[in-house]
């Protein structure tokens, strides 16, 4: 990928280490980093990327490396272009707090490095570009492939991980993050630790037996995305799936295509995953079931926020104080909730938008119950 300015000058070593000061590290002729040309160089990067993976947005940009505490890695040919160097290619990883199950099915909180975006121009892949760049990185992060953790790989990722890595036996997941075997063993790094299994529905302490009921009714009327399956979504075999599959998903990044759990058709599981696509196409059909939204995000106070939508599902109110105008505070919540689905266009919902659902659920019984008719 070629830039109407000087590359060389710009990234001055074959491989550049960005994070979110977005300084390419040594000054060029002793002038500030250009920040706006590294910002070009980043944002086309990303559009290409999204744009060789069909996501519906990019995923990288200057932005969101600002805003995170990523690592860019990005790889030059400084020879082309007649001698200005063109751009070849990137990877970006980073830590995620993530909720997976191990090999016997426990859930385990771990904060692994992922690979959030690798992207190699379409005319130089398959020339040893990509091992390149992941060599680098793994040396900089000191880090083996199996103890990272994989953001919904694409095919050619998946078999670039075979060929290179000999990365092949994954252990199936919820979410769209992909980790292999191996990933379970290497604790110090991955830092496991179990979340306590949920506790059987009759220990739950009720904070009202009539409210969970009437809870049940409302279940019943409730618009979309409030209504929710009689029992959780499990996690099946791995099926190719089509590219709207990516938006069941429960993870972060909804649009790439085959490694992604799915039901067989015909399940109660593949009817709920039609529904849940219907919703994300369709915003705010009545009465429909709904998938409730991702558990892994890179949000900082991503565990209250499991532990939240999980207490939630349970019909448990989560203890906190809320706002009010909680009708209000829910549509915000909501469209805030849709805006994020931005980054591989995945639904999250915040402690916060989650609490609004409850108090709301609860509002609309209080007003009721002073209307009978
Ligand atoms: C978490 C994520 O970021 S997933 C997104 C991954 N990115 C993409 O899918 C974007 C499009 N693809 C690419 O940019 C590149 O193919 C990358 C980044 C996956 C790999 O970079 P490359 O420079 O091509 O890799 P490199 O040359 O080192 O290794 C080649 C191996 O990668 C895999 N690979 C690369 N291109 C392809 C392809 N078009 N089809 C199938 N496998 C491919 C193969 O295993 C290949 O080995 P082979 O040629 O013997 O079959």
């Amino acid at each position: 990928m070629d830039f109407p300015f000087d590359v060389n000058a710009l990234f001055p070593e074959r491989i550049t280490v960005l994070d979110n000061s977005l300084s390419a590290g040594r000054k060029a002729h002793g002038r500030p980093d250009p920040l706006l040309q590294i910002s070009t160089v980043i944002d086309e990067l990303g559009k290409a990327s999204s744009k060789a993976q069909q996501l519906p947005a990019p995923i990288t940009s200057a932005a969101k490396l600002q805003a995170n505490r990523h690592h860019l890695y990005l790889l030059k040919d400084g020879e082309q272009n007649g001698g200005r160097g063109v751009i070849v290619g990137f990877l970006k990883v980073g830590y995620k707090k993530l909720f997976l199950l191990d090999q016997r099915g426990a859930h385990l909180e771990t904060e692994p490095l992922c690979v959030l975006d690798f992207y190699v121009t379409e005319t130089l892949q398959r020339h040893g570009y990509g091992l390149q760049l992941f060599d680098f990185m793994l040396k900089h992060k000191r880090v083996e492939p199996e103890q990272m953790a994989y953001d919904r790989p694409s095919p050619k990722f998946l078999s670039f991980l075979e060929k290179h890595y000999d990365l092949k036996s994954s252990v199936p997941q919820v979410n769209n993050f992909v980790v292999f075997s191996g990933f379970f063993q290497s604790r110090s790094v991955v830092q496991l630790r179990k979340v306590p299994p949920k506790k059987p529905e009759g220990e739950i302490k009720p904070y009202s037996l009539m409210e969970r009921e009437v809870v049940r009714q409302e279940q019943r009327a409730l618009p979309w995305p409030f209504i929710h399956p009689a029992g959780p979504p499990h996690s099946p075999r791995l099926l190719p799936s089509s590219p709207q599959s990516r938006s069941l998903s429960v993870g972060s990044s909804p649009s790439r295509a085959p490694l992604r759990p799915a039901a067989a058709p015909g399940t109660p599981s593949s009817q709920l995953s039609d529904s849940c696509r219907a919703k994300r196409t369709r915003p705010h059909p009545q009465g429909q079931v709904v998938f409730f939204p991702t558990l892994t995000t890179p949000k900082k106070d991503h565990v209250q926020e499991q532990a939240s939508i999980t207490a939630l599902e349970r019909k448990e109110e989560p203890q906190t104080k809320v706002s009010q105008n909680r009708e209000e505070d829910w549509r915000r919540g909501g469209a805030a909730a849709m805006e994020r689905g931005g980054e591989r266009g995945g639904w999250s919902w915040t402690v916060g938008e989650s609490r609004c659902m409850v108090q709301w659920v609860r509002q609309k019984q209080e007003y009721r119950s002073t209307r009978p008719w």
